[in-house]
């Protein structure tokens, strides 16, 4: 049997596929990591939502559309996305949400921002009233990689919230540090909870090495919840 967290994760993908995805759509944008496969895997249920353009947001999204037998799409082609679907690590109650646990944030953010509507998806782990609260690993901060030890040093001395600690995230089955999609590294920052998460971006990418943050302010529209209960939750602005 499927636990609560994938329930939920399913639940919540397919609810926000069912409302937000139409096939008077053009062009859709499709997030990264574990709850967006349902989302693909709802849209495949639907053989209406075929003619769509899908655009990804990282390598594994890219096989998600290829592998689905779905027309691919990039958004520099299609620079105006309909919607974008796309999971979170936390959600706070103004719906800014931490993303990058899969260190996908700087893609998922291109998307997201061509996007007309940008659709959250998660479980119920992922609601928080403060960013950094129920997520605990750190704000994910995609850097250039010459200039990782110059945004650590940065991160400590130039920023209003000093972060508790910063790690450089190192790959499990690979010897040194995650590489990302775009030849990147990822700093994970832990603030504690952010009073200010918009003011906490801003500050970020304003640090010379730093491409891009997973804070994702003022983005969403929606977020659905599958919750523990079976039953999915949304909030709206
Ligand atoms: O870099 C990864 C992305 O931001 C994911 O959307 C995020 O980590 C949520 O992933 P999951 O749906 O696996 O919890």
């Amino acid at each position: 049997m499927a636990s609560a967290v994938e329930t939920g994760k399913k639940l919540a993908a397919y609810q926000a596929v069912n409302d937000y995805i139409t096939p008077e759509h053009k062009v859709v944008g499709i997030g990264s990591g574990s709850t967006v496969v349902y989302a693909v895997e709802r849209i495949l249920q639907r053989p209406e939502l075929k003619n769509i353009v899908y655009v990804p947001t990282s390598f594994q999204s890219k096989l998600l559309i290829i592998e689905g037998g779905l027309t691919l799409g990039s958004v520099d082609q299609f620079p105006e996305i309909d919607v974008t679907i796309d999971g979170a690590d936390e959600v706070d109650e103004q719906l800014n949400a931490i993303k990058g646990g899969g260190a996908c944030q700087f893609q998922e953010k291109v998307v997201a921002e061509a996007a007309k509507k940008f659709v959250i998806i998660a479980d119920y782990r992922k609601k928080s009233t403060k960013l950094g609260i129920e997520w605990t690993k750190g704000v994910p901060i995609e850097v250039v990689p010459m200039a990782y030890k110059g945004v650590m040093k940065s991160l400590e001395t130039k920023l209003s919230l000093k972060p508790q600690k910063s790690t450089l995230r190192m790959a499990v089955n690979k010897a040194g540090p995650v590489v990302t999609d775009n030849g990147n590294f990822v700093i994970d920052a832990h603030f504690g909870a952010i009073e200010d998460p918009t003011s906490l971006l801003k500050e970020i990418k304003l640090l010379t090495g730093v491409y891009e943050v997973g804070l994702f302010c003022n983005m969403a529209e929606i977020a659905y919840f599958g919750e523990a209960d079976g039953t999915v939750s949304t909030l709206k602005k």
